[in-house]
């Protein structure tokens, strides 16, 4: 998927307008992990859900397996919706509590055409069940269940399977494990990442939680107030950080392999996405930040091979 310049504007009542995208630019890799990260309001989600169409956007351009789907019908989508699926942080929202598990399994199937173009067959949906089952470990008898009988973790199963089930190449997973208990957020992670090897997906995995980010995401990419400020391979943004905004939020996670964290924890508050700042829209939380950075706005721009930042003063590792 190729994402170009895209903006995804709200407008509020008494006329205000919410840049929650404000020109994001990225692309994701056939069967990698983008990991997105940033604070509660950074534009994580809604960036997630622009890119499947879930949401329009306001401007911008994004190109999945090379079509131009940023202005599709819905109807012209519809094809495209097997190829890419989205898993949520609620599992039990998302899931319908008066129907039985298989039956909201087996809707998909129905609705849409097999591999071969025609309409599934009864046995074949019913094989296609069993093997989403066997994929996110499962009983066959969950089939016959309902959401309020399962725990989170196995509710979460259950939506990963009904993402699976018209055998997708893209999933953007919202936050899908800041939910759950510690012991079975990682599970789930590992979940992801066995699913991801046997089936060859493609993940865009939304989360704040940055141990999370850095046990699944081939790269990440850093979010503060609708756009990225950083992007590279996992290992370059979160333990060699260029933007002082990603060395904060590293920093508050705790790493038995470094003595001394690299930077203060980030102070104050996300500023309002109604009122962002002018120049760099971090400059008023920036321990570096220099007039410059209240003027102007800086450009994600490399700073090594894969690694791109948007800031005048990037830190640098000596
Ligand atoms: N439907 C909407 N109408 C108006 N504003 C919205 C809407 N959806 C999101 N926003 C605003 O857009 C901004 C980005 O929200 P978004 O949920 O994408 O961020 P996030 O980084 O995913 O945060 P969180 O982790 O809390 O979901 C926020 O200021 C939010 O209030």
């Amino acid at each position: 998927m190729e994402v170009r310049d895209i903006r995804k504007t709200y407008h509020l009542p008494r006329g205000q307008t919410l840049k929650a995208v404000d020109g994001v630019s990225l692309s994701v890799m056939p069967g990698e992990v983008l990991g997105l990260v940033g604070e509660s309001g950074s534009g994580k989600s809604t960036l997630g859900r622009c890119l499947l169409r879930l949401t329009d956007v306001s401007s911008g351009q994004i190109v999945f397996e090379g079509q131009d789907i940023t202005h599709l019908g819905e109807r012209a989508m519809r094809p495209l919706r097997q190829r890419m699926q989205m898993v949520f942080q609620d599992s039990y929202a998302s899931l319908n509590p008066r129907r039985r598990i298989g039956d909201l399994l087996a809707e998909p199937l129905r609705v849409h055409p097999g591999p071969d173009g025609r309409k599934r067959s009864h046995a074949a949906i019913t094989a296609r069940l069993h093997e989403l089952m066997e994929l996110v470990s499962l009983p066959l008898s969950a089939l016959e269940r309902y959401a309020h009988e399962f725990s989170g973790g196995q509710r979460q199963r259950i939506n990963i399977a009904r993402a699976l089930a018209l055998s997708p190449r893209l999933i953007v997973a919202d936050e899908p494990v800041s939910a759950l208990d510690v012991s079975v957020q990682a599970q789930i992670v590992n979940l992801f990442t066995d699913l991801q090897t046997r089936l060859g997906l493609t993940y865009v995995f939304v989360a704040h939680d940055l141990a999370v980010v850095r046990q699944i995401s081939t790269r990440v990419a850093v979010m503060y107030l609708g756009v990225v400020v950083e992007l590279g391979e996992t290992d370059a943004v979160l333990h060699h950080p260029a933007h002082p905004y990603t060395a904060a939020l590293t920093a508050a996670v705790p790493r038995p392999e470094v003595g001394a964290p690299r930077a203060a924890p980030l102070g104050g508050d996300i500023p309002s996405p109604i009122a962002r700042p002018a120049g760099c829209r971090f400059h008023t939380r920036c321990p570096a930040a220099q007039e410059r950075c209240k003027v102007e706005d800086p450009a994600l721009r490399p700073v090594s091979q894969g690694h791109f930042v948007a800031c005048h003063f990037p830190l640098t590792d000596d």
